[in-house]
């Protein structure tokens, strides 16, 4: 039997099928779409096309050299950064263009605006995380928050979480002796740590709030960070729809649930006492303490960065800095003058005393900024501290000087360390220094460029609409600036070295306006956790450092992790 299809003969062709029509409207859309998108991004090609660095390939750009683990990733990146002898790298991954900045004159550029205060898209995938805290947050919000946040890192509020660093210090102590004279991760234990002293500082809550040991909820921190690090580099895990799809999906949610729940129970508890407190009229736990106005307004003294002139004009002054350069200042840097009488509260109780006064702070924020203290307060410290020992590791001779200082402050007395102490370990907090130059723990500082920015160190612009990159790691390893700079030299840090240096060729903590609001806290914390360790312990020689495997998943660590092994010095401080 005939088909109907057969029975009907073909007619000539009378014009093209609805499939050719169909493409060749879609290909104009696309050629007009592209040619549109050309035109409307022409200002950001015509500048880029002035700035060094590859232009990648057709589309993808050099999105293929993201591809690998975070080590891989890491070491192409950084030694790809010696193929150009400029403090300025460009780079396209994809449509987006990144702009690499390791020369001081630009980095002040950017770090030392009041412009330039964005954090790039790339933040974005903290926000299931953070929220809208003071990392991402950006405009009005992280201005008001910043203004409430920076003053309950005042030192004087520092000086009274002395005796709980004291306390937390010595309790890890007794954790890593357990150890004898065994290989061990210290980095765990520096995370522990960490995690329990903001628990009972910033949080002002027991450590034993939480269920579980401060250890859990910094390994759910560390996993967040591999996929945060995922999405940033590859490029097909960006899109949301996609990423809640794949594995990767599934565990940051199991994660998240692990994260938030600490920061929960932290806020639950903190406001029952609160109430009752309140209901009892007993005055809040720093009684001591008055309510402050908020700072100062931070019309931040960043500093106007006079650029050294020669080393002998800068008359070298011995100061402890906190970890800027000297001569930086940033609303940390607030004069106890200009505070007159006042004391201030620690950072959780002074947001809840806060949102009950009038200040308009929800549950939901203070919840974000807790999370975000709590992330940006551990895991950078745990880095620092565990680069330090496994340099202690590396370079016997360096902490044989560490210790002669610390045995000389504290002579054979297993008394606490006091604020005092920590002014004097001079040689110790130069170790601290340099240890944060070569191993800075936040190794990239990236902003959205809403405004175009003439760069100082090369006659190019940098234009809006793109991300911009201070590279930390390689900033700190010029050659120009710190000679010899794969070298670890704590000298480096002596005061007339560091007075022939431009001010922002040190920013570990970052600076100006966005500074780092824990930056006295993290060395005030360093010095006690540190030098409790080495009255206690010697750290025996270990890997040399050009064995050690880097990697830089938003926080710089070691891949092949920080193992230590530990000589008993005497038993003098202990946490009972
Ligand atoms: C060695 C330890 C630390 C290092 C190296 C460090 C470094 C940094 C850097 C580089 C930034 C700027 C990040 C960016 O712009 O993307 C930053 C911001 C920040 N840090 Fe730290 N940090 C440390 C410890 C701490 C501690 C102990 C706390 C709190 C207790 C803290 C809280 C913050 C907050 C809240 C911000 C955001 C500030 C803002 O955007 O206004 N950090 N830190």
């Amino acid at each position: 039997m005939e088909s109907a299809a057969e029975s009907f003969p073909a007619g000539p062709a009378v014009g093209p099928s609805s499939m050719s029509v169909f493409l060749f409207l879609l290909g104009s859309v696309a050629t007009l779409w592209y040619v549109y998108f050309r035109m409307s991004r022409r200002r950001l090609y015509e500048c880029a096309a002035t700035l060094p660095g590859p232009d990648g390939l057709p589309i993808i750009g050099s999105a293929l050299e993201l591809m690998g683990g975070p080590e891989v990733i890491f070491k192409s990146i950084y030694s790809k950064s010696f193929e150009y002898d400029t403090g300025v790298i460009k780079m396209w991954i994809g449509p987006r263009l990144l702009v690499f900045l390791f020369d001081p004159r630009d980095v002040e550029l950017i770090l030392g605006s009041s412009v330039h205060l964005d954090k790039s898209t790339e933040y974005r995938f903290f926000k299931p995380w953070l929220g809208n805290g003071l990392l991402i947050s950006s405009g009005e919000k992280w201005r008001s928050h910043r203004k409430l946040i920076a003053p309950t890192f005042h030192l004087n509020v520092l000086k009274s979480f002395l005796e709980l660093f004291n306390a937390n210090s010595r309790s890890v102590v007794d954790k890593m002796r357990k150890h004898g004279d065994k290989l061990f991760d210290v980095h765990d234990h520096m995370s522990e740590c960490t995690v329990e002293i903001l628990l009972e500082t910033a949080m002002g809550v027991n450590k034993r709030t939480q269920d579980k040991s401060g250890f859990e909820y910094a390994k759910a921190v560390m996993d967040m960070c591999d996929i945060l690090h995922l999405r940033q580099t590859h490029v097909w895990l960006r899109p949301d729809i996609i990423f809640h799809l794949t594995k990767y999906g599934k565990a940051q949610e199991k994660l998240l649930d692990v994260i938030h729940s600490l920061t929960k129970k932290v806020l639950k508890k903190k406001k029952e006492d609160y109430n009752k407190n309140k209901a009892a009229g007993v005055p809040p736990p720093s009684a001591t303490y008055q309510t402050p106005a908020p700072a100062p307004t931070p019309a931040p003294k960043v500093a106007a960065a006079p650029k050294p002139k020669a080393p002998e004009a800068n008359a070298p002054k011995e100061s402890f800095s906190f970890g800027h350069s000297v001569g930086l200042k940033d609303d940390l840097d607030v004069d106890d003058n200009d505070i007159g009488e006042k004391k201030r509260l620690a950072f959780l109780d002074f947001m809840i005393e806060s949102s009950q006064n009038g200040v308009v702070l929800s549950d939901e924020e203070i919840k974000e900024e807790v999370d975000t203290i709590m992330f940006e307060g551990h895991d950078t410290t745990a880095a620092g501290s565990s680069f330090f020992l496994c340099m202690m590791a590396a370079r016997p001779d360096i902490q044989e000087r560490v210790i002669e200082e610390i045995d000389q402050v504290f002579g054979n007395s297993d008394r606490a360390c006091t604020f005092q102490d920590t002014l004097e370990l001079k040689y110790l907090e130069r170790c601290i220094m340099e240890t944060l130059r070569m191993y800075p723990p936040v190794p990239i500082i990236a902003r959205e460029l809403k405004q175009e920015l003439k760069l100082e160190s090369i006659n190019a612009t940098v234009p809006a609409n793109c991300t911009v990159i201070v590279g930390t790691y390689k900033l700190h390893r010029r050659e120009d600036i710190f000679p010899n700079p794969d070298h670890f030299d704590p000298d480096n840090f002596l005061p007339e070295r560091a007075a022939s240096r431009h001010y922002y060729s040190f920013v570990p903590f970052s600076a100006g306006p966005r500074s780092c609001v824990g930056r006295k806290y993290a060395m005030l914390k360093l010095k006690v956790i540190l030098s409790t360790v080495l009255r206690n312990f010697r750290v025996m020689p270990g890997i040399p450092e050009k064995d050690w495997v880097l990697q830089a998943d938003i926080i710089l660590k070691r891949t092949d992790g920080f193992r230590i092994k530990l000589q008993p010095r005497k038993p003098v401080v202990s946490a009972k």
